[in-house]
């Protein structure tokens, strides 16, 4: 039976709650009104709903439902709805100064698309109402400042101490390629890597973001091992194609963060379908079901299938990726299911910490 509400008495908060509960969504749970935080009332009697992660999708569609119950007769509640992304525990590590949550985006291969999808999933998770950060860990191949179009910036600061991360396209970036020259990053080594690693992650002013994406460099070895373990990472996602050899590396690299006690969310099928520039056809030039098959094998999600598209090439190599150039796109809509799906399966999966903590520096 349809939970209403009471047209001439102001609601109770649990009237409210029940009737909330009816709204349903893939980023919610049952009952979710209910939840700690979620539905609260002022002493003035007001309510508001607040979502812990990255919800403006979902916070339209919720406003949608309760307009609709009114046009049914339905006496909706006036109620506030916004966001507040939770930090949430990673690991027994202290959070880094100024960054709630960090997501780290890696692939077991090189070339698969890995910093193309951390870069339209951090504008995504933009695009969805949270401030974000973006950290190029690939130390080797730092491609960033060209994806961003900052290449030739440098980081300034204020303190002496902390670099000021260069903002573009309303994200917060650093990376290694901002601070040298291509050619001296390629002959890094491993305590040298790890070291400038450590460097850019906790000497950057981060301004208090609600999301950290880190584009790791490709590859499961002793490096990317040691860079996981080097901070609090509170989930990854694995980056794939279809080819049946990349499929078999991302196992590789799903099998590492477990090593590390590292959450994966899930895997990013990328290039799984060619779009025709000409036509628009859909061809499943690499073949069809594969990363399916691998995440249902390993009880992984399938967060998300990118095609393969001259456009998303394009955008990124001219430094306007397309969820920033063309938000309204069909291949932007792709990457902001992604960051609707990441953002919540991160909280569902995820304990929430107390804000304040997030204040402790590493190594305090
Ligand atoms: N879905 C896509 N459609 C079209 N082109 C793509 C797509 N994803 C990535 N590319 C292109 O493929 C190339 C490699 O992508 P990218 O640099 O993101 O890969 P990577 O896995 O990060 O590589 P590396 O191992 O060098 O870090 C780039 O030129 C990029 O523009």
């Amino acid at each position: 039976m349809f939970i209403g509400l009471n047209k001439n008495s102001k609601p109770d908060l649990n009237t409210v709650k029940a009737f909330l509960n009816q709204f349903t969504h893939s980023s919610l749970v049952e009952g979710w009104a209910d939840k700690q935080g979620f539905v609260t009332q002022a002493k003035s009697g007001d309510i508001t709903v607040t979502f812990p992660f990255a919800s403006a999708g979902l916070i339209e569609e919720l406003r949608g439902w309760i307009e609709r119950q009114k046009v049914a007769g339905e006496d909706a509640p006036e109620l506030a709805i916004s966001q507040k992304v939770a930090p949430l525990k990673a690991s027994e590590k202290p959070l880094i100064k100024g960054v709630k949550n960090v997501i780290v985006v890696s692939s077991a291969k090189g070339g698969v698309g890995k910093s193309t999808t951390s870069v339209n999933l951090a504008l995504a998770l933009r695009a969805q109402g949270a401030k974000v950060g973006i950290l190029d860990a690939d130390i080797y191949g730092p491609s960033l400042p060209i994806m961003l179009g900052t290449k030739g910036r440098q980081p300034t600061t204020l303190d002496g101490k902390t670099m000021e991360p260069i903002e573009a396209h309303g994200l917060f970036s650093n990376s290694i390629g901002y601070l040298v020259p291509d050619e001296n990053a390629m002959v890094w080594r491993g305590p040298m890597a790890s070291k400038a690693f450590s460097q850019l992650v906790n000497e950057t002013h981060w301004p208090d973001v609600d999301y950290l994406v880190v584009d790791m460099p490709p590859g499961t070895g002793d490096i990317q091992l040691s860079l996981a373990q080097q901070f609090p990472v509170t989930a990854a996602v694995v980056v794939t194609t279809p080819q049946d050899l990349a499929l078999a590396d991302a196992i590789k690299g799903v099998a590492m963060f477990e090593k590390v006690a590292v959450p994966v969310l899930g895997v990013v099928e990328n290039m799984s379908y060619h779009i025709c520039s000409q036509c628009g056809h859909h061809e499943p030039i690499f073949g069809q079901g594969g990363a399916e098959k691998m995440a249902t094998e390993h009880g992984l999600s399938l967060l998300a299938q990118v095609p393969l598209h001259i456009s998303i090439r394009e955008d990124i190599d001219a430094g306007a990726p397309t969820v920033a150039s063309k938000p309204e796109s069909e291949h932007s809509e792709v990457y902001l299911a992604l960051a609707e799906k990441v953002a919540s399966q991160l909280f569902w999966r995820g304990e929430p910490v107390a804000e304040q903590i997030s204040i402790t520096t590493l190594g305090e």
